[in-house]
């Protein structure tokens, strides 16, 4: 049961915007030594914990948790779009084994993922189908959203059947920390937007375009100081990279979505990280081998990176 953590930021203005030499360096270095960890771990199954951005799962059924049995990126704002090479009878296994361990989630057979997957997979592998992939979504978008304590209960649940294996498993985080993109909500939306958010019919090229230029320059924006949306948190995406990194997981789970989400819609995708640590510490003790944080308004990310193993 080799296993492995590593948990990343994403951020679509990462691929569709040019920034100075210097920030991208710092974010392409994090990355950088992300790559080579996962290198080194050289796993053989990839369980990848992500969010969606009403891009894969809408409001006309949508789960807290769902495992992809089989699963396809669509390409939003660039990302790469394609199969995942997802492992589909050891997915199913682990499907049946975290609802046998009282964690409920949905399974599908058809999954389609965005960008909160597809640029982890990319930064770390180059490609879509490079490894073995288990997709994990968890609704961290689309209110009603769970309690954390959930999200750490499918993250331990999915570690404790990879604990009593033997394959070497990443355990893959994408999304966090404070930010606050401009993702639409059901609630406030205009009712055309309202009701994609509910039927899930794709984006026409124009409203792709629109969705394009709104992030790029809400990201100016956030960098200028003149946005309105929630600014970047650093203190409290530090707080949590301590908590995570020194094991305290139960200390997140009387967090209240509304605290959450003060520190910006995209928040709720700590959610990820935090079941990620929990399938590592299904190993046991672990240790935080690398972690880079940057507040990076021109990307809309209290933008980490952070890779872990278990304690010698
Ligand atoms: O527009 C979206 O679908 C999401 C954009 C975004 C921007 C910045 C950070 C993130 O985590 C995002 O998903
Ligand atoms: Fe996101």
């Amino acid at each position: 049961m080799p296993l492995a953590l590593c948990c990343m930021s994403h951020s679509p203005l990462l691929d569709i915007t040019t920034q100075s030499d210097e920030l991208e360096a710092s974010v392409r270095g994090a990355l950088g030594t992300a790559r080579d960890f996962a290198a080194t771990v050289d796993p053989d199954v990839v369980v990848v914990f992500v969010p969606d951005h009403f891009n894969g799962f809408f409001y006309r059924t949508l789960p807290p948790f769902c495992l992809g049995v089989a699963a396809s990126a669509i390409g939003d704002y660039n990302s790469l779009a394609g199969d995942l090479a997802v492992p589909t009878a050891l997915a199913r296994e682990l499907a049946a084994a975290v609802l046998d361990a009282g964690v409920d989630l949905a399974v599908s057979h058809r999954m389609q993922v965005d960008h909160g997957t597809a640029q982890p997979l990319r930064e770390l592998f180059g490609t879509l189908d490079a490894r073995p992939v288990i997709p994990i979504f968890l609704n961290a978008a689309a209110p009603p959203l769970g309690p954390l304590s959930r999200s750490r209960a499918l993250g331990a649940a999915i570690g404790q059947f990879f604990a009593g294996r033997d394959e070497r498993v990443l355990f893959l985080g994408s999304g966090g920390l404070s930010h606050d993109p401009p993702v639409p909500q059901l609630d406030t939306a205009p009712p055309p937007v309202a009701e994609r958010l509910v039927s899930g019919r794709p984006l026409t090229a124009e409203e792709a375009e629109r969705k394009h230029v709104g992030a790029i320059a809400e990201g100016k924006a956030l960098a200028a100081g003149t946005s309105a949306r929630l600014p970047l948190a650093p203190d409290w995406d530090e707080h949590v990279l301590d908590l995570l990194g020194a094991g305290k997981l139960s200390e997140l789970d009387g967090w209240t979505n509304d605290e959450i989400g003060a520190h910006g819609g995209g928040a709720h995708e700590i959610r990820t990280w935090l079941a990620a640590h929990a399938a590592l510490a299904a190993a046991g003790r672990y240790e935080v081998a690398y972690r880079y944080y940057r507040p990076v308004p021109e990307y809309i990310a209290g933008f980490a990176v952070t890779t872990a193993l278990p304690a010698a």
